[in-house]
């Protein structure tokens, strides 16, 4: 169980989070939507600890992953996984030794080179391609894939670290519909066979509504909506976007940057 209690965030005098609070269970397949700057990232940012809180707690598990410190951090960070919507892989480097990254964190020093990882590790690489539809490439170098290839490989390479947690960052933001909707299938997959916790911050709706069993609705920091995708109605989506009666009807498909280019969230959220 992930357990956010009364987490709140700011930069400066900015407060970027507040008074945030809620569990998620094991195995569940969380959807965090939002307008551009309602703190999304911050939110994932904060359970990896790339970014610290600045008040109330993080826990997984019973760990208190907000109060972490040394090999102990480092030990969770190894946990979490992480998707980007710019895949961070290594591109002159094959696939294959991408996606073998993902043990790093499993050994004491970093191997290097391809021959330094093991051959169950290499076996394993080998079946997250195969479960992700890219054993053909695996010898082919990562940069010359297409943008879905390659998030398939990030998440390939996210799931040898055998995470507790995966979060991923808009990662569908960048591609076409066809690969975007490999990426989600791949994410569902994972979530419903390993049973792994997915937190995945979306920027279209339509997306969160088929593969999410639940969504959190942020607005300036604040959850404003939490629950199933089902109860998602118009007057809701409304209010998640800061959309006033006047303004046209949120597209559910592009939402956060619809949103925010026809009305640009005045920065800071809160002083
Ligand atoms: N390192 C930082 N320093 C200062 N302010 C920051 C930093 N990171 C984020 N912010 C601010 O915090 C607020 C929330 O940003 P965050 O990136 O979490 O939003 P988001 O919902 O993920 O937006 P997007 O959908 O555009 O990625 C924004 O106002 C942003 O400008």
């Amino acid at each position: 169980m992930l357990r956010v209690g009364n987490v709140s965030k700011s930069y400066g005098k900015s407060r970027v989070i507040r008074d945030l609070s809620f569990d998620v269970p094991e195995g569940q397949m969380v959807g965090v939507i939002g307008r551009s700057g309602a703190g999304k990232s911050t939110l994932l940012r904060m359970v990896n600890r790339l970014t610290d809180v600045s008040g109330g707690r993080i826990d997984f598990g019973g760990q208190p992953v907000s109060r972490l410190k040394g090999k102990a951090l480092r030990k969770w960070r190894g946990q979490t996984a992480m998707i980007f919507q710019q895949f961070n892989l290594i591109p002159r480097l094959d696939v294959i030794t991408n996606v073998l990254m993902g043990r790093i964190a499993h050994h004491g020093t970093v191997p290097s080179m391809f021959k330094l990882f093991s051959r169950e590790e290499k076996a394993q690489a080998i079946q997250a391609l195969e479960q992700l539809d890219l054993a053909d490439k695996a010898l082919q170098r990562a940069g010359n894939l297409s943008g879905g290839q390659q998030q398939r490989v990030a998440i390939a390479r996210a799931m040898m670290q055998s995470p507790r947690i995966m979060l991923a960052d808009e990662p569908i933001a960048s591609l076409d519909p066809r690969s975007a909707a490999m990426v989600m299938d791949a994410l569902k997959e994972i979530n419903q066979s390993r049973g792994i916790t997915v937190m995945c911050n979306l920027h279209s709706l339509e997306t969160a509504r088929q593969y999410c069993d639940r969504v959190i609705g942020m607005l300036h920091g604040e959850k404003v909506f939490d629950g199933p995708p089902s109860q998602l109605d118009h007057d809701t989506v409304q209010r998640i976007y800061g959309v006033n009666d006047n303004e046209k009807a949120v597209d559910e498909t592009v939402t956060s940057a619809e949103v925010w280019s026809r009305n640009p969230p005045s920065a800071p959220a809160y002083a």
